[in-house]
């Protein structure tokens, strides 16, 4: 399987080290022109980096985005329309309605989109327990102080000053995807597989005595009640990321050429 990568940030260099490590290939890198020459310099001759969609997808299978609401806006259709298969990072694109409606459309007739749990847990199980009726889903996410900055949160909330555990967002998990596009992908995946974007719930905090990104989830419904807490390292590039999010990706990567899927 030739795997492509869309975006070659933090999760995407943490993706494809996982990857190979993993003995899957990365073939093909699609970047902005602007930063092609630093991601050149970063891998071996034998991958290709362009900022050309149509040459990116001659040379994969398949697709892995880790580019952020716009890489995927801009690619996701027009890779799918390729017929490759797709695995998204920033899930929360699909909060906005009209991107949602794009991407679905090209996976229609062309590559499938495969939205992996990222950096949260639990999925598997809001995905099945939909199906006897969902009553109530929240979720919670607690990072450093560090993580929320360049972000929203810095109109919200005086991240120098904050002593302890604050909360500083409560809404729904489209009002979260769209304002914390860096921060809130995986409520948006929570959400597309459980109880919707409405009625997902969702707190964001600020913690100065954690290091780690704790994701919490709460659902309750017909199947019962479920309660799950994720204490994730960073990725030393990037402390908003969790390492747990580009190994999500690998594992929905090498799950497509698997004939036993667990
Ligand atoms: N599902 C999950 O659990 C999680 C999802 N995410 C999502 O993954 C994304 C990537 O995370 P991370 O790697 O840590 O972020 P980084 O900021 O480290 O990397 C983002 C990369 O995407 C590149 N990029 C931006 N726009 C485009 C574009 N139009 N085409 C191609 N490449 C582009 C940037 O390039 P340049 O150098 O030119 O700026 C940069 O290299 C986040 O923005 C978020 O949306 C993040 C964490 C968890
Ligand atoms: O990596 C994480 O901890 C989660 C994250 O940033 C996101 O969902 O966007």
């Amino acid at each position: 399987m030739k795997v492509g990568i869309i975006g070659y940030g933090a999760m995407g260099a943490a993706f494809r080290s996982v990857l190979e490590d993993e003995g899957g290939k990365v073939t093909a890198v699609l970047g902005r022109a602007s930063s092609l020459a630093r991601t050149r310099a970063e891998l071996p001759t034998s991958v290709l980096v362009t900022d050309d969609v149509a040459a990116f997808c001659a040379a994969v299978d398949v697709a892995v985005e880790c580019a952020g609401h716009e890489g995927l806006r801009l690619h996701g259709p027009r890779v799918l329309a390729a017929g490759i298969d797709l695995v998204v990072a920033s899930v929360g694109a699909l909060a906005d309605a009209p991107t949602e409606a794009a991407l679905r459309a090209a996976a229609e007739t062309g590559g499938r989109l495969v939205i992996p749990a990222g950096a949260l847990a639990g999925l598997d199980a809001l995905s099945a327990a939909r199906a006897a009726g969902l009553e109530e889903v929240r979720y919670t996410s607690r990072k450093a102080p560090r993580a929320w900055r360049g972000t929203k949160a810095e109109t919200m909330i005086d991240l120098d000053a904050v002593t302890q555990a604050t909360v500083f967002f409560e809404g729904s998990a489209r009002e979260a995807a769209l304002a914390f596009p860096q921060n809130a992908n995986v409520v948006a995946a929570a959400a597309l597989a459980g109880a919707g974007f409405e009625a997902t719930r969702v707190a964001l905090m600020a913690d100065p005595q954690t290091s780690a990104n704790r994701h919490q989830l709460e659902a309750r419904g017909a199947f019962g009640e479920l309660s799950l807490q994720v204490l994730a390292r960073t990725l030393e590039a990037n402390p908003k990321t969790s390492l747990l999010a580009p190994l999500s990706l690998v594992r929905a990567v090498l799950n497509l050429g698997r004939k036993v899927i667990v």
